[in-house]
């Protein structure tokens, strides 16, 4: 399976009142496309240092890092570079959904097209076509405010998939939801890799671990575990995109 996200022996060290912290000490990891990765661990194992390095939005100290073909570490690209890869390769998702409050669902959504440089009629049907199929073609319309917190992260998963990303980076995207919305987050972005999307997730909740092809674990920033999930025996759910979706 192609890879859309390889670390290979990522260090990552910070200096914190004269002490140097080896926050991420040699971890490596991969993402497959059409693959959803579980990465757990205790508070302060250092996962999102590592998903901030996998979206290039931080750098490594040593070690390498491919997104999408690209080595972005320890190559030295551009900001621009970097930038444009965030935006074409790589959705992120994040514990609150962030939507910019003056802006419609939609609005939100093909928000993220015109960026890319889409024309206003096609992130229009791109923005429809994706809330739609994430259960939100009654609300394109509606401010954030107007939207439970759940509806709010289903926005934020297909503002993720506006641009067709290779890989998505996810960092605990259900903490603020009960576990039945989290869940429906989970299905959702499981229904992205199963048109091929590469997925990591951080994730604390163990109630969703059956969607997850694989579970790795991070502590003291080293990957001490990295194996199978129950999705892998083929028991998980999953939102079906159509056809022409991800295409
Ligand atoms: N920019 C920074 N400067 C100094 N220390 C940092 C910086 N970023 C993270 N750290 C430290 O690195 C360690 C790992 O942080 P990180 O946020 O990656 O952990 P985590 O596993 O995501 O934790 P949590 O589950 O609590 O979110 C923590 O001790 C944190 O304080």
């Amino acid at each position: 399976m192609t890879a859309v996200l390889t670390i290979d022996r990522v260090s990552r060290v910070f200096e914190s009142g004269g002490e140097r912290i080896a926050v991420l000490d040699g971890a490596s990891l991969t993402v497959a496309a059409g693959e959803m990765v579980a990465l757990k661990g205790p508070s302060g194992s250092g996962k999102s240092t590592l998903l901030l390095i996998a979206g290039a939005l931080d750098r490594p100290d040593d070690g390498t890092v491919t997104v999408a073909g690209m080595r972005l570490f320890p190559d030295r690209h551009p900001e621009s570079a970097l930038r444009a890869l965030r935006r074409r390769a790589i959705g992120f998702v994040f514990q609150k959904a962030n939507l910019v409050p003056f802006l419609t669902a939609a609005e939100n959504v093909e928000l993220a097209r015109f960026i890319d440089g889409a024309p206003r009629g096609e992130a229009r049907v791109r923005a429809r076509e994706l809330l739609t199929t994430l259960g939100l073609g009654e609300r394109l319309g509606s401010l954030p405010s107007r939207l439970s917190g759940g509806e709010q992260q289903r926005v934020a998963v297909a503002r993720a998939l506006a641009n067709r990303p290779a890989l998505i980076l996810a960092d605990e995207p259900t903490a603020a939801l009960d576990g039945a919305r989290g869940r429906q987050v989970l299905e959702l972005l499981k229904g992205a890799a199963k048109t091929g999307v590469g997925v990591l997730v951080v994730t604390h909740d163990d109630r969703a671990l059956d969607l997850f092809d694989r579970v790795v674990s991070i502590a003291d920033g080293k990957i001490v575990r990295d194996g199978e999930g129950s999705a892998a025996a083929g028991r998980s759910k999953a939102v079906t995109f159509s056809d022409t979706e991800q295409s």
